[in-house]
C-alpha cells in the first residue's frame, strides 16, 4: 500500500534503506543534492547536520516534515518552520553515549599520557543535559570530581546543584561543552568560551568541546593555548567545519572530525527515532526491529593480558580518540569525506570484559561494558 509520499533521505544516514519503501517513495541523496529544487515536491525530510533547512531550501515546497537524525538542530530555522507549518524533530539523546565514550577515552589517554592519575581532579560540564550527565556519571564512577554548570536547569530545577560558569573557570582541571548552539537569547552560548572566559582560568585546565564548533571561540581557544592559560585541547566541533583552524588542529591533544557522535548505536538510535516518527506521521506501524548496529568485530576485551590500568585499557579498545586525531592531521582537506565513511564504532554495552579479580570490576560495569567475569 505505497501511498503519495516523497521522502528524501540523506545517503550517510545508515541502517533505514529499504524500511521505509512499502508506504512511500524514497529517495536517498547526499547534503549537496538536497537542493531547493528536489526538496519542491517532497512531503518529508530526514536529514542530517549538513542540510540547512531554512526558508532558502523551503520556501515554495511542499514539505510538512523536518526528521533531522541527529541530536543537535541549529541547522534547522525552527521560527521559519513555525511560520510555515512544517513540523520538525530532532533525535533526543540518541548519540549520548557515544560523546560519552569519547570523551572518557580521551580524557584516559591524557592522564596516561601525561602520567597522573584522573582521581580527584576536577572538571567543569557545562551543559547538563543528555549528554553532559553521561559525562557526570563517568567522570564520577572513574573518581573525579564534577561541578555543573547549566543555567536553564539551575533557573528551573528546586534541587539542582549548579555552580556557576565563573566557579567553573576557577576551579576546573578539565572544562567540557556541551550546550546547544544557541545564537541569541538568555541562554545564548555562542562563543560562550571567548577572551573574558580564558582570562578567568586558574587552574590551566584542558578544555574540550565537542557540543558545536562555535559555542567555543576557536581563535581565542587558541590563544589561550599559546599563552598558556589551558594546558591542552580536546576538540571534535569545530568553527567553519570543514575549514578548520590549522594551528588548532596541529595544537590539540585530541582532534577529530566531529565524530563523537559517531557510534553504530548512536547512528541506529537515530535511525529508529526519524522512522518512529514516520510511522506516527503515516498513521501505520511500521517494523523498526531491523535498525539494529552490527556486533562488535572484536565483543571480548581480554584485560588479564595487558598490563596498565585495566579501565584506560578497556576503554581505550573499545575506542581509540588517537586514529581519528592521527587521520584528520593527515588530511585535514578530507574533513567530510572522514566523516562520510567513518567506520561506526560500538560502545561500551558491545563489550564483554575479562578479568581475573579485581576492584576494577564494579567501575567497569558501572561504565557500561558487559558482565566482567571471573576467568
Ligand atoms: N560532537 C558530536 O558528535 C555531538 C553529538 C551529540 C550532541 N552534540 C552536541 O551537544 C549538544 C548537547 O547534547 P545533549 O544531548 O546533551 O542536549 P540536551 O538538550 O539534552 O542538553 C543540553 C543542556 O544544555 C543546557 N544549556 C542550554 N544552554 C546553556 C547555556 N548557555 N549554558 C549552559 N547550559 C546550557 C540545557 O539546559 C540542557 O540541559 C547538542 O545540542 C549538540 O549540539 C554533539
Ligand atoms: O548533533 C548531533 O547529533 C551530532 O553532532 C552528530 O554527530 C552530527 O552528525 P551528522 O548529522 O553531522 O552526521
Amino acid at each position: 500500500m505505497k501511498k503519495n509520499i516523497n521522502i528524501i533521505i540523506d545517503n550517510k544516514i545508515p541502517f533505514i534503506k529499504g524500511i521505509l519503501e512499502p508506504y512511500a517513495n524514497v529517495r536517498y541523496l547526499p547534503p549537496s543534492e538536497i537542493t531547493k529544487d528536489q526538496v519542491k515536491d517532497t512531503d518529508i525530510l530526514i536529514i542530517r547536520t549538513r542540510t540547512r533547512c531554512n526558508e532558502n531550501l523551503l520556501s515554495g515546497s511542499r514539505c510538512k516534515f523536518i526528521g533531522t537524525a541527529t541530536i543537535g538542530f541549529d541547522h534547522i530555522d525552527t521560527e521559519y518552520c513555525k511560520q510555515n507549518d512544517i513540523e520538525w524533530k530532532n533525535a533526543p539523546g540518541c548519540n549520548a553515549s557515544s560523546v560519552g565514550q569519547y570523551i572518557l577515552a580521551s580524557l584516559l589517554l591524557h592522564a596516561e599520557q601525561n602520567n597522573y592519575s584522573l582521581k580527584g581532579k576536577k572538571i567543569g560540564i557545562v551543559g547538563v543535559g543528555h549528554v553532559g550527565s553521561i559525562v557526570a556519571h563517568h567522570c564520577r564512577t572513574i573518581g573525579m570530581t564534577v561541578l555543573l554548570n547549566d543555567p536553564p536547569r539551575a533557573n528551573t530545577e528546586q534541587n539542582g546543584t549548579f555552580v556557576s560558569l565563573d566557579t567553573i573557570a576557577e576551579e576546573c582541571d578539565f572544562i567540557t561543552f556541551h550546550t546547544p548552539l544557541n545564537r541569541t537569547g538568555i541562554y545564548r552560548s555562542f562563543h560562550l568560551a571567548d577572551n573574558s572566559f580564558f582570562k578567568k582560568l586558574r587552574k590551566q585546565p584542558v578544555i574540550i568541546n565537542s557540543s558545536r564548533g562555535e559555542v567555543v571561540d576557536n581563535k581565542a581557544l587558541l590563544t589561550a593555548y599559546q599563552k598558556k592559560e589551558i594546558s591542552d585541547i580536546i576538540i571534535d566541533c569545530w568553527e567553519n567545519e570543514p575549514d578548520i583552524l590549522p594551528e588548532l588542529l596541529e595544537s590539540a591533544f585530541i582532534a577529530t572530525p566531529h565524530i563523537a557522535g559517531y557510534s553504530a548505536d548512536g547512528k541506529s538510535n537515530a535511525s529508529r527515532a526519524m522512522v518512529r516518527e514516520i510511522s506516527r506521521i503515516l498513521g501505520i506501524e511500521i517494523d523498526t526491529s531491523k535498525i539494529t548496529p552490527p556486533p562488535a568485530p572484536f565483543p571480548e576485551i581480554d584485560l588479564n593480558v595487558c598490563s596498565g590500568d585495566p579501565i584506560t585499557n578497556a576503554v581505550i579498545a573499545s575506542y581509540d580518540p588517537r586514529t581519528d586525531t592521527t587521520n584528520l592531521r593527515s588530511a585535514p582537506e578530507q574533513f567530510e569525506n572522514l566523516r562520510g565513511n567513518y567506520g561506526l564504532r560500538r560502545e561500551f554495552g558491545a563489550y564483554k570484559i575479562m578479568l581475573s579479580a579485581s576492584e576494577k570490576i564494579p567501575v567497569l560495569k558501572e561504565l557500561g561494558f558487559i558482565s566482567p567475569s571471573k576467568s
